[in-house]
């Protein structure tokens, strides 16, 4: 043979290897593909590294995933960038999932993870979730946070001494004239939830105070910029993300040299405290609360547990878990009051006549279904997390007959739950009286969730209804509400929470004296 033709051989040997290789490779790919697909929930096709994430509405993402859900039913799945994601539609389902340990973990995202650490409780999991969720939930029922209890009255004041501040203050300023009861409403209900959580409130115009509100106010709308890089981590080295980042770490970073000096003067408090009374459990508010914990453990669980670390991403997620979403809640009440005068004044009415001019309680709360009604009635035609706040598998499981992998996030889609028209009859009409059944009582069909439920389901939701009615109830029993723009948009805007559009009102005064 020449040696030509041997080249020549060789040549063809080399691209049949290449070619074996190539396909061999393409098959071993698809099949892949084919057997990590294996009964998945159905859902939409997406494209290679960014999923569906072209096509999901920034603006509304409920939206979208609503929508999708009439098409793929109530449990579907999608890839959202890198983050394999089963959004879930049915109350039935939601608590069977939610109600298993291997669900209570967070979902994979980049801001859970990556900038939060997995420290704090709402981005924690395992042994801190749980033993940080323990001490949340014991403190806010010693503190009152509860339906029944020794001190739920001390809490009851508490709440009300600052929804009096608000009423006060809107005296000096509001009265007949055009005004945005948004900071006043924040400063006076923050200042209860400070207390509860730091032991101290702060005056009105306090330089912190202030620095501390508007991280509240602007940071959940750049996470929600940022969210992209939730499934997409890589882009935060993008110069757009980056400056978004920087913002959001040096919040962080301040806020945390801020909480260590107010946990140097607590910890002072605590121990005069714990002298004076001869015993170790005194704590007043949240902070107290972590200091007694973290005294009461070995030193290697304090340092596992109760690290610097964790102590601030705790008091930063009780601080923006309770403020953010009561503030906006009661936003879109005092909205849709104004849009349904005639509810507006029912309300009104219904309270005038049980409490006949003095304060609410919250004992009034199963004499008046109306009231009660109109707060359930906000919270489902506008929940604060529209998405619902997604959960992450901690370990491949199933979910109605599909097997739903290690890491997905599993998302309890509220809105589509909420505007559900086979339950709700004119989803978008604000109509409290679909919670009252036949014999004036309170009935909240399964789909209203805008607590959530199971394992994780919000640890605040007694605080939160104590918030809700008392603050709603005092404005009502003092003005009458009128938006100064009738058009004004409804649909609001979606970060990490659904808040409403900046907006006026004309509040009245009441001609009746509160005793
Ligand atoms: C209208 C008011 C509120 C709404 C609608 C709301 C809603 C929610 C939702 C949907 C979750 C996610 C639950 C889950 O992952 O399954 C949550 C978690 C949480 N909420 Fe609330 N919340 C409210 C008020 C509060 C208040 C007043 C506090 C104060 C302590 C609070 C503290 C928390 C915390 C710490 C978590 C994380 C729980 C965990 O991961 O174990 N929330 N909330």
């Amino acid at each position: 043979m020449n040696s030509a033709l041997i080249q020549q051989m060789l040549i063809y040997f080399d691209n049949v290897l290449i070619f074996v290789f190539l396909t061999t490779a393409i098959i071993l790919i698809i099949a892949y593909q084919f057997w990590k697909n294996r009964n998945l929930p159905p859902g939409p096709w997406g494209l290679p590294i960014v999923g569906y994430l072209p096509w999901l509405d920034a603006k509304n993402p409920y939206l979208t995933l609503t929508a999708l859900s009439k098409k793929y039913g109530k449990v579907y799945g999608l890839s959202l960038g890198s983050v394999y994601t089963v959004v879930l539609t049915d109350p039935k389902i939601i608590k069977k999932v939610f109600s298993r340990d291997s669900t209570a973990g967070r979902a994979p995202l980049y801001l859970t993870h990556g900038i939060m650490n997995g420290y704090g409780l709402i981005c924690s999991e395992g042994d801190l979730w749980k033993e940080h969720r323990r001490l949340t939930f014991n403190y806010l029922r010693q503190f009152g946070a509860t339906k029944v209890g020794p001190n739920r009255k001390k809490m009851e004041n508490l709440i009300l001494h600052h929804c009096l501040d608000f009423t006060d203050h809107l005296k000096t300023v509001g009265e007949n004239t055009e005004i945005d009861i948004f900071p006043p409403l924040r400063h006076s209900l923050g200042s209860a939830v400070n207390v509860i959580i730091f032991g101290k409130s702060w005056d009105r115009d306090d330089k912190l105070w202030k620095r501390l509100q508007y991280f509240q106010e602007v940071a959940p709308k750049y996470l929600g910029v940022a969210g992209p890089i939730n499934f997409l981590p890589f882009l935060r080295f993008l110069p757009k993300y980056q400056n978004i980042m920087d913002f959001i770490l040096k919040g962080k970073e301040e806020t945390h040299i801020e909480y260590q000096k107010i946990i140097n003067e607590q910890s002072l408090i605590l121990d005069k405290l714990n002298i004076q009374n001869g015993v170790t459990n005194n704590a007043t508010n949240i902070l107290q609360g972590f200091l007694v914990e973290k005294q009461n453990k070995s030193a290697d669980v304090a340092e596992r547990l109760y690290s610097d670390d964790q102590f601030y991403h705790l008091l930063a997620d009780l601080f923006g878990a309770s403020l953010d979403t009561t503030v906006t809640t009661l936003r879109w009440y005092f909205m849709y009051l104004a849009k349904y005068p005639t509810i507006q004044d029912e309300i009104r009415k219904e309270l005038e006549d049980v409490l006949q001019g003095r304060p609410p309680s919250m004992e009034d709360l199963n004499h008046l279904p109306l009231t009660d009604a109109s707060i359930l009635e906000t919270m489902r035609i506008r929940p604060v997390v529209p998405v619902g706040i997604p959960h992450g598998s901690l370990e491949e499981m199933e979910i109605e007959g599909y097997r739903i992998p290690k890491g997905t996030m599993l998302v309890p889609l509220q809105w589509a739950l909420h505007h559900d028209e086979t339950v709700w009859k004119d989803p978008e009409q604000f109509n409290p009286r679909r919670f009252i059944n036949d014999e004036g009582k309170i009935e909240k069909p399964e789909h209203l969730m805008p607590f959530q439920v199971g394992k994780r389901m919000c640890v605040g939701n007694e605080l939160a209804g104590m918030f809700l009615f008392f603050f709603g109830a005092t404005l009502l029993q003092n003005y009458s509400i009128t938006l100064s723009d009738p058009n004004v948009d409804m649909w609001g805007e979606c970060g990490i929470t659904l808040t409403p559009q900046d907006h006026t009102f004309l509040i009245t005064p009441i001609n009746k004296n509160v005793k």
